[in-house]
């Protein structure tokens, strides 16, 4: 098994257990990352992130967390209780929020455990610029607002940022390069973009730096699903250090 499949997130967007736990049977022995996302997280609850977790699963709980700083902290401080591995906060919140949520996030964490990697999401992977300056009124280019907000969640002692791979460069140059990113909007050749707009293939995004990759409906939604994780494991292999 490579290093490699350790920093490929499975994105497991489905309605239930039942229609995740087919998707988790092919995902056995490969050593792959999971992520679980409001869409199962509000089906199946915390049970189920208990369940992967017996299983030996490393999570990646992605519920974005974006609220004033005490729901923030409490958040954190009860997520912090499923032993998940990563999860994440908006850095649009701001720098309290995210403070207290990392604040949470500590408190929570049994005696003599790890805690799990917080990480801020900068501007989601489907925002374009022209929705980011005519919708949601931000000026300038998204990697002039990505970097801000990177540098906001590290002024915030968070360990790393959501963001596009193509962004991996530029954030590593403000940030350094063990602040972590972990980049969604991966799209293997000849698969369809959907809502993404800021993608790359799985092996651009190593080469551009990205610490994690995450890909749902590349897999999830393929003819064979198996297929789609072999061909993508097999594709990154070469960057492994
Ligand atoms: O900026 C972001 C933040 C999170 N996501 C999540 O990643 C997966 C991507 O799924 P695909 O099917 O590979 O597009 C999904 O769970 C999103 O909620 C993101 O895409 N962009």
């Amino acid at each position: 098994m490579s290093e490699m499949n350790g920093r490929i997130m499975v994105a497991l967007d489905f309605p239930g257990a039942v229609e995740a736990d087919r998707c988790v049977g092919i995902l056995e022995g490969t050593g792959v990352y999971v992520k679980i996302g409001m869409q199962l997280y509000y089906a199946a609850g915390p049970d189920y992130v208990r369940q992967l977790k017996e299983k030996g699963y490393s999570i990646f709980l992605d519920l974005k967390v974006h609220d004033i700083p005490n729901t923030a902290r409490g958040a954190m401080q009860s997520i912090a209780g499923l032993g998940i591995d990563m999860v994440n906060v908006h850095a649009a919140g701001g720098r309290k929020m995210m403070e207290a949520a990392r604040e949470g996030l500590e408190k929570g964490t049994p005696a003599g455990g790890k805690r799990p990697l917080l990480i801020g999401v900068t501007q989601l992977t489907s925002t374009t610029r022209e929705m980011m300056n005519d919708e949601l009124g931000i000026e300038g280019s998204v990697e002039e607002c990505v970097v801000r907000y990177a540098r906001l969640v590290q002024q915030a002692g968070l360990d790393g940022v959501v963001a596009s791979p193509k962004e991996v460069p530029l954030i590593k140059e403000a940030c350094g390069a063990s602040f972590l990113t972990v980049t969604p909007g991966i799209r293997p050749k000849g698969t369809d973009t959907g809502d993404q707009h800021r993608i790359t293939t799985p092996e651009e995004a190593f080469k551009l730096g990205s610490d994690f990759i995450v890909i749902g409906r590349a897999i999830t939604q393929a003819a064979n699903p198996k297929q789609a994780l072999h061909d993508i494991l097999e594709g990154v292999k070469q960057y492994a250090n």
